[in-house]
Parts: C-alpha cells; structure tokens; sequence
C-alpha cells in the first residue's frame, strides 16, 4: 500500500498490508499536482521505516541510478523503478544487477516484463493507469502478459527463437517462462486499483499480489477499505466473502476514465 507518512503505514500494516510504498504524493494527486515528481526525501523514508515492523518499498525516476544508490543506501526493503516518477532517462532503465536491493518494474505486456527481469528486476507489475481509481489499464496489461505466455507455452524452440525477435526479449527468459506457464518473477497488479472486487478480479487474473495507492487514502474510509483490500487478494476466490468485505466502505475514490485526453497524460507510455 502507498503511503505518504508514518500514521498512513501504521494504518496499512495494521490492516495486513504486507509491505508499504513510503512516497511524497500517491499517484492520483502526483497526476492533480502535475510537475516534475522525484524520490522522496529520506528523511520522510526513515520516519516510515521506523513506524512498520513491514517491508518498506521506495520510488526512484525510471532510469534514476543514482536516486536508487540513495535509497539502498539508507535500507530500504525494495526499489520500485517506477513510470509513476518522472522519467529521468527516456531510452535506458536502472541496470539493476549493481544492485542488492530488489527492484519491482511495471510492465504493459510480456517483451516489456522480460526485458526488465534481463536487467535485474526481481518483481513485476503490471503499470496500469495508476492515480486514475480505473482498473481497466491493469486488466488489459495483465491479460496481454498471460496471453503471451500462453502462446509461447505450445511453440517450438525455432518458434520461440521468432517470438523472442517479435517480442524484444531475451530468448533464454521466453523460453524459460513458456516452461513455467508464468513469469519466472513475482507477478503484482498496479495501478487503478480501488475495491476489493478489483483486487480479487487481479488475483483471478493471475497476479501473486496487488499494490493498491490512492485507491485507501482516498477513499471515505481508509482503515476499513485497506482491511477489506487485504481480506480480498487473500481470499480472492470466495464471492461471499468478497461481498461481506465490500459492503458500508464508504465512498470509493473518484475515478477518471482513460480517454486520450486523460488528466496528467498516459504514464504507462513512459519507459519501453
Ligand atoms: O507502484 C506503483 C507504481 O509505481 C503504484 O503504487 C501503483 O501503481 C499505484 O497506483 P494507484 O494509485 O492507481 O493505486
């Protein structure tokens, strides 16, 4: 769960998150404010990791090295090179084997997920549209990734060799995931994300978790919906308990819809 101060993270872990995204500014408002958006400040960083016994996530700028020798430098949990920032470098990611701390990266299809695990990450999400409280960008990055996979899991090895080229992946990591039938990483939804009926239709897609940001601080009832978030990706199979949970949240927060004209632009247009 994204959160921008120790009181936030307190609300999170005690409502089962699994790890915080400590951050200035969750993305709906990054996309309000509009301006350059950075890493946080690491002091803000350290008050949160003092506050939660949890993981603690931070952003650095896509293709940012140097924001990301910061943040490992003061102990963060995981680095999520994120399309969320503004981009610091608009041909090159992170090379993420320089480092030690575990980096997360969005994808919108599997070429996109494959080249980022062959540059080091060691988590994938999808990017969705994240700050617009609208799943829809997730779902069509998560059906493409398993799509993808799915096609690659009945080629031939001369068939993959083709798809790799098609794909702008490493042949060695398409033909390893068509092996799995999943990606050979962690697999998380991102962005839009704002119910618990999407967090369940997320995990029904195939993802091993959710990151969920503006969605609770900017809904009517923050406590109540980051429980109810929770209790949905772990029982994400079970309708009946997916409608106890969804029931008296309060409002949810106001969404946009993806139009070409969406406020604050197509983040998941940056980075490739
Ligand atoms: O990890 C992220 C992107 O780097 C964000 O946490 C995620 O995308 C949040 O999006 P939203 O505010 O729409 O839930």
């Amino acid at each position: 769960m994204d959160v921008i101060n120790a009181e936030q993270a307190r609300i999170a872990e005690e409502a089962g998150a699994c790890a915080v995204m400590a951050l200035e500014r969750v993305p709906a408002d990054i996309r309000r404010e509009g301006g350059v958006a950075r890493m946080s400040d690491p002091q803000m960083i350290k008050e949160i990791v003092d506050a939660v016994t949890i993981p603690v996530m931070a952003k650095v700028r896509i293709g940012h090295f140097v924001e990301a020798q910061i943040l490992q430098s003061i102990g963060v949990d995981y680095i999520d090179e994120s399309e969320v920032l503004t981009p610091a470098d608009d041909e090159h990611h992170i090379n993420k084997h320089n480092f030690k701390v575990p980096f997360v990266c969005g994808a919108r299809d599997l070429g996109e997920a494959l080249r980022r695990i062959s540059e080091g990450a060691a988590m994938i999400r999808t990017k969705g549209e994240a700050g617009t409280g609208n799943v829809v960008e997730a779902v069509r990055h998560q059906r493409a990734v398993m799509a993808q996979i799915r096609k690659a899991s009945v080629m031939s090895e001369e068939e993959l060799y083709a798809y790799a080229k098609d794909l702008q992946a490493p042949f060695h990591l398409l033909k390893e995931t068509a092996r799995l039938k999943r990606l050979p990483v962690v697999d998380f939804a991102a962005g839009g994300i704002a119910t618990p009926a999407d967090a369940a239709l997320m995990m029904q897609l195939g993802c091993d978790g959710v990151f969920v940001g503006s969605g609770i601080f900017h809904s009517g009832d923050p406590a109540k919906r980051a429980r109810a978030i929770v209790q949905a990706v772990t029982h994400y199979n079970n309708p009946k308990l997916l409608a106890e949970v969804s029931e008296n949240l309060g409002p949810a927060m106001v969404g946009l819809t993806i139009d070409k004209d969406l406020k604050g632009g197509h983040l998941a247009a940056r980075g490739h």
